[in-house]
């Protein structure tokens, strides 16, 4: 397993620029199709608080908003859920998101932030930890465009592939992309696609870089500071938010 993990690494330069190439065209679409704000944007009688969660496939996102949501009473939303929520409604766009998480490929924004501004919307709490999103420039362009917000702090769980693939390919929790082959094209989107964003989020000093190797009771006691050091942002109130 560990074997094909290792030529995977040779592999991604390759693939690397057919993918950041097909981003671009999807990015320079998306952007001429919005000089204006899509579908609205919301507005909170409070001023939200937004966490972005990023990490590779399997880097523990979901297993630390858990423990983020019962210390610091955050509302989770995670757009893998979200989106798996969808094929199993059968709804219109279950067929497509199904292929492309199968394909471990990103599904268009606008599909993605429309379920994730729905549960913001009709959510009493302000203080939201969007997991798993943005996955690419595209995503995180389509949040501001439609949600009219950025977030406050990006939380990026930093995990040697090896466990990646380890903790992924012994999760168990019967995810159709939970197989090598889905793996290695999920890790390959991370380097081409996501990384980009966490670098974005970097250079505007948004970023907080937590070593996820580790139990979760250790990872956790690098995210827990993070969150007492805003305590003071998230009690404000503030005017509704339009942006
Ligand atoms: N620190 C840890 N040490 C060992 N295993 C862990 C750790 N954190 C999480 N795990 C386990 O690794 C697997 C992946 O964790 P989790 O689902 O939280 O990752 P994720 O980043 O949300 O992945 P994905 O992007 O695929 O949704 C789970 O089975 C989880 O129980
Ligand atoms: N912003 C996103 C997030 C996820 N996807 C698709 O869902 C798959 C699983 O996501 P997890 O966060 O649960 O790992 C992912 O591989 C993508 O296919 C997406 O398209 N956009
Ligand atoms: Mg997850």
């Amino acid at each position: 397993m560990w074997r094909r993990v290792i030529s995977l690494s040779s592999s991604i330069s390759s693939s690397k620029s057919t993918l950041s190439n097909q981003a671009a065209y999807r990015l320079k679409v998306w952007e001429s199709l919005t000089t204006e704000p899509k579908g609205g944007i919301v507005s909170w009688d409070k001023t939200p608080f937004i966490t972005f969660v990023l990490g590779g496939p399997g880097s523990g996102k979901g297993t630390q908003c858990e423990k983020i949501v019962e210390t610091f009473g955050f509302t989770h939303l995670s757009a893998g859920d979200l989106l798996r929520r969808e094929i199993a409604s059968n709804s219109k766009d279950g067929t497509m998101i199904l292929k492309a998480v199968i394909e471990g490929k990103i599904v268009p924004s606008e599909v993605t932030v429309k379920l994730i501004k729905k549960e913001m919307e009709s959510s009493d709490n302000v203080k939201f930890l969007i997991d798993g999103f943005p996955r690419t420039e595209e995503n995180r362009i389509a949040f501001e465009q439609m949600i009219g917000a950025e977030p406050n702090i990006v939380l990026y769980f930093d995990c040697p592939e090896k466990e990646m693939v380890e903790r992924v390919l012994s999760r168990n929790q019967g995810r159709v992309d939970d197989n090598i082959n889905t793996m290695e094209k999920r890790l390959k989107v991370f380097e081409a696609l996501s990384l980009p964003v966490i670098n974005y989020y970097s250079n505007k000093g948004k970023l907080h870089k937590i070593d996820a190797v580790g139990t979760v009771d250790e990872i956790f006691e690098q995210v827990r500071p993070i969150f007492d050091a805003c305590k003071d942002n998230w009690s404000t109130t503030g005017d509704k938010m339009r942006i």
